[in-house]
């Protein structure tokens, strides 16, 4: 089994509501992405996934999300875009574009010292 990982970031802004802080204020991150596959099987290149590709999958899907309030997106209107459905929602929408290898982990850094994780059960 290997594991695979490319990393990309975007600039957003958010505010959470119900957060009994000062992170209930809008604010905002340069928040860093980091996605994980698994492959079993390499192709005749010896590559389970190209980079390229899944760094290609990961800019387009995060270019939704860049420059926005992150609030007003429809995924998080009844939610929050905590770190934690941010890093769902880039799963659910990246699992479906990736073919050769098992989508792992999706991980949102919010700050270089905070970060959470979403993957399937
Ligand atoms: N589990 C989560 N906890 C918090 C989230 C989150 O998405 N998931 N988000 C926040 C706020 O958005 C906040 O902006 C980030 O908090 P934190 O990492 O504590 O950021 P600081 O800059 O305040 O970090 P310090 O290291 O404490 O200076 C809060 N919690
Ligand atoms: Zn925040």
């Amino acid at each position: 089994m290997f594991e695979i990982c490319v990393e990309s970031d975007f600039c957003a802004a958010h505010r959470l509501n119900n957060y009994l802080g000062a992170c209930e204020n809008l604010h905002g991150h340069n928040f860093k992405v980091e996605v994980v596959v698994r492959c079993s099987k390499l192709n005749q290149t010896y590559i389970g996934i190209d980079f390229k590709e899944l760094k290609g999958h990961l800019k387009d899907i995060l270019s939704a999300l860049d420059h926005r309030y992150l609030n007003e997106i429809d995924f998080f209107s009844k939610t929050n875009p905590t770190s934690e459905m941010i890093a769902k929602y880039i799963f659910e929408t990246l699992k479906s574009r990736i073919k050769e290898c098992d989508l792992y982990t999706v991980s949102v850094y919010e700050t270089p010292t905070s970060k959470a994780t979403y993957m399937e059960d």
